[in-house]
């Protein structure tokens, strides 16, 4: 029997409609399409239409007996949030260090003196396939919770083929039992291991022919990220890893001019990445390219809020024309939080981006970071139904009143799994 769903009349039903083909950019990231008392109809876990009330009522009048309705009577409607950057499965917590930067040291020192990603390394490797699994699941629960249906997770924490490959297949486990939509990504070169310091083109070897094709050869990553920066790998070993993803079907990522100006944004545009992650130090001929390229740019803002650092130039990069997309980037050492509302808030609050844009950001441009734009990221018919009822009266309030979970009813492909704020 069909499964019917009919969300009633919000305040406002905000849709994205529009931007499913390519990502918006420059002024089209403000078109949100809003639909003041806005309905939508769901059937067997896609949407079927977006309309106002009024008329959606007039429309299924004959089947408003039999429908499971939702009242979002004074309430805002989105598409499910997507964030697409996290280090989703991993062990350990490092409160440690941020007790040490708080007092100075820098990211890049904790480090380069073996902790930073060595350290969560070194708990990610000694975890059991049950202890990641069970950590990372907790965490898609607080994401849910936060309004997210999408999520886009990294491997990176094993370093060697065997944890690389825990850690891939934990997201995969997790892709097949959560609810939330999982996209994996493979991260072997996210830093050269302690021991392998002193020959770190060898270990760019073994990432290039052992754990990449390993990797593709199990259809465990969609794509294939680098952490290119002065001090991790160079541009030209970073262009190496991402040429060898190629060959072998992954999708070029890139963490790129994080710490400081180093060729990435340049990079991605050169390899053809879906996306280039972080960009706070990223020059102008970087952005250019990006933009004529089509690169996404996924801008962290909690990671330069965590870490003390200047924020990306998002204003610049959206006035240049590169589509922006906002994630929270989870991890346990730049940015340990999972609430993508408060990175919108921070999107607006210290890099000048306007409410729209923010919700096109985590919406359907970051759909389009990770390849889901043609099912996820907006409100339109034939897309899966995942949605978020804010217990606000316009979108507006969720930048406003901001550092606050507004969520009150998360729905994943047509299932209410948020309800009053709870997981149900
Ligand atoms: N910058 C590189 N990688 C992660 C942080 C990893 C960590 O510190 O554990 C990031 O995206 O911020
Ligand atoms: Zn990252």
């Amino acid at each position: 029997m069909t499964q019917k769903l009919f969300i009633s009349n919000a305040n406002q039903v905000v849709t994205m409609a529009g931007h499913s083909d390519k990502p918006a950019k420059k002024e089209a990231m403000s078109d949100i399409t809003i639909l003041e008392h806005g309905s939508i109809w769901i059937e067997d876990g896609k949407i079927v239409e977006v309309g106002t009330d009024a008329e959606m009522r007039e429309k299924y009048q004959g089947q408003l007996d039999s429908v499971t309705e939702i009242d979002a009577s004074g309430k805002t409607v989105t598409p499910g949030l997507i964030d697409p950057h996290t280090h989703l499965v991993h062990a350990g917590t490092r409160e440690n260090e941020y007790a040490m930067r708080l007092k100075g040291k820098t990211y890049m020192e904790i480090m380069e003196s073996g902790g930073g990603i060595h350290a969560t390394t070194r708990a990610t490797q000694a975890a059991s396939y049950e202890t990641l699994y069970e950590a990372s699941k907790k965490r898609l629960d607080k994401f849910l919770l936060h309004g997210v249906t999408t999520v886009e997770a990294k491997s990176g924490y094993g370093l060697t083929l065997e944890h690389e490959l825990k850690q891939l297949e934990v997201a995969e486990q997790l892709r097949q039992n959560h609810p939330i939509d999982i996209v994996s990504t493979f991260m072997g070169a996210h830093a050269v291991p302690l021991d392998e310091k002193r020959n770190p083109e060898a270990f760019v070897t073994r990432v290039v022919e052992e754990m990449i094709p390993e990797v593709a050869e199990r259809k465990l990553a969609t794509f294939n990220d680098v952490f290119c920066e002065r001090g991790v790998f160079t541009p030209e070993q970073s262009k190496r890893v991402l040429e060898a993803g190629k060959q072998y079907g992954l999708t070029p990522k890139i963490h790129a001019d994080e710490i400081e100006a180093y060729a990435g944004a340049e990079l991605a545009a050169e390899v053809g990445a879906i996306s280039a992650d972080h960009l706070l130090k990223a020059s102008d001929a970087g952005i250019k390219a990006m933009a004529e390229k089509e690169v996404v740019g996924v801008l962290l803002p909690g990671t330069a809020f965590f870490l003390m650092a200047e924020f990306a130039p998002a204003r610049k990069m959206i006035d240049a024309g590169v589509a922006v997309a906002l994630s929270t980037d989870q991890n346990p050492g730049s940015s340990p939080t999972i609430s993508l509302p408060f990175i919108m808030n921070l999107g607006c609050l210290k890099m000048n981006m306007t409410p729209e844009e923010v919700l096109t950001a985590t919406t359907i441009n970051a759909a389009h970071a990770i390849g889901c734009a043609g099912e996820a990221g907006s409100l339109e018919a034939g897309k899966k139904a995942d949605i978020t009822i804010f217990d606000v009266p316009n979108y507006l309030t969720l930048s406003y009143q901001y550092g606050m979970n507004h969520v009150d009813t998360v729905i994943k492909s047509g299932k209410q799994l948020v309800v009053e704020g709870r997981l149900q």
